[in-house]
């Protein structure tokens, strides 16, 4: 069985319908009517042990409710969950010392409290040992340098600063399975940079990550696996390497060229490719099917009208994929991916 398994996991959210202004809400009390918001809808998701999975979705696609339900803070309206063969919801403390959760928009240390006591509160809630502990410390300060921030109240910290505690937090009692949602928002380059250094070493020592961002850059050269789910459901489970192989057929070629030459010669040069002026008056910008045309047969071709200086090629990027997926481009059905 999977480390992590979801069995036709809905949530159905319901909140009053309630007419605005004081008349509203008396009307609401004696005739109580709401709606509903089925924020997950069947979601079957099976995560091995050492996998990293990219979980992304539109805003209100129902991530952070998966992410909820996965960790047992959220009860299934429908469906199950279990992580190692437990489920969340029931087995609470065995299957809290399993899992870490990161909220980039919220945090889980305490406001009054400086960073070194919320984290010594999460150490014997957890009952972690002394010496594990300050090993934990230590790697925390070399890699995200939470030194610094041991004195500091939660209310005192930067975005940044309380994105890095939270991560201590999240990892102090040295979970298997870690849901980070969001861990990257807001923070600037350099914390970035640093953060994600951190995901590269967790998912290395073999750590199950499941990473939702909007930031895609969290997810290229992290995660090998990407879901996507759109209005509660799962559109797209597979690799993503893969997918973009498949779908992001489009290569983009700019190539300079020593003497000026109308864009219309080099698309006589090259049937099939979308050929516009590029960013100075010697280059021109390509746009090729990578399945009709090799990017040498592109240039020499290029080459056969003009000589070539320079070129580059720019490769498809996750957001091709993703937009196709959200366009309708890229359908799953079940004898695809999903
Ligand atoms: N506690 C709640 N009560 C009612 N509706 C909720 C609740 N939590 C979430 N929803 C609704 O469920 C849907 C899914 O929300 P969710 O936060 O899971 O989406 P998300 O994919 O994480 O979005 P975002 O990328 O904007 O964070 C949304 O329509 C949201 O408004």
């Amino acid at each position: 069985m999977a480390l992590v398994e979801a069995r036709r996991l809905t949530k159905v959210f319901r909140r009053p319908d309630k007419p605005p202004g004081l008349a509203g809400s008396l009307r609401h009390l004696v005739s109580r009517k709401y709606v509903e918001k089925v924020a997950v809808d069947g979601v079957d998701l099976s995560i091995e042990a050492g996998e990293a999975v990219a979980y992304v979705g539109p805003n209100g696609a129902g991530k952070s409710t998966t992410v909820k339900l996965l960790s047992g803070i959220l009860e299934p309206t429908s469906g199950e969950v279990r992580i190692d063969g437990m489920v969340p919801q029931r087995e609470r403390m065995a299957v809290a010392h399993r899992i870490g959760v990161l909220f980039g928009q919220r945090t889980q240390l305490w406001w009054d409290l400086p960073v070194a006591d919320s984290l010594a509160v999460l150490r014997d809630l957890y009952g972690v040992d002394r010496a594990t502990y300050e090993k934990r410390l230590k790697r925390f300060d070399d890699v995200l340098g939470t030194g610094e921030l041991m004195a500091v109240t939660g209310r005192k910290l930067s975005l940044g600063q309380r994105m890095r505690a939270d991560l201590a937090a999240a990892l102090i009692h040295g979970p298997d399975v870690v849901y980070l949602d969001e861990p990257t928002i807001g923070l600037d380059l350099a914390v970035k940079d640093r953060v994600r250094e951190f995901f590269r070493d967790l998912r290395d020592e073999g750590t199950t990550v499941m990473l939702t961002s909007h930031d895609l850059a969290d997810i290229e050269g992290f995660c090998k696996r990407l879901v996507i789910i759109d209005e509660g459901r799962l559109v797209f489970d597979g690799d993503l390497e893969a997918v973009k192989d498949e779908f992001a057929r489009e290569r983009i070629l700019h190539v300079s060229t020593e003497q000026r030459v109308a864009s219309d010669v080099v698309r006589d040069a090259l049937p099939g490719a979308v050929v516009t002026a590029g960013e100075t008056p010697l280059w021109h910008t390509i746009r090729f099917d990578r399945f009709a045309l090799t990017a040498g047969q592109a240039v020499a071709a290029v080459s056969g009208v003009a000589t070539v200086v320079d070129f580059r090629i720019d490769e498809p990027g996750i957001e091709d994929v993703i937009r196709r997926v959200y366009s309708g481009d890229l359908l799953l059905t079940s004898d695809s991916a999903l």
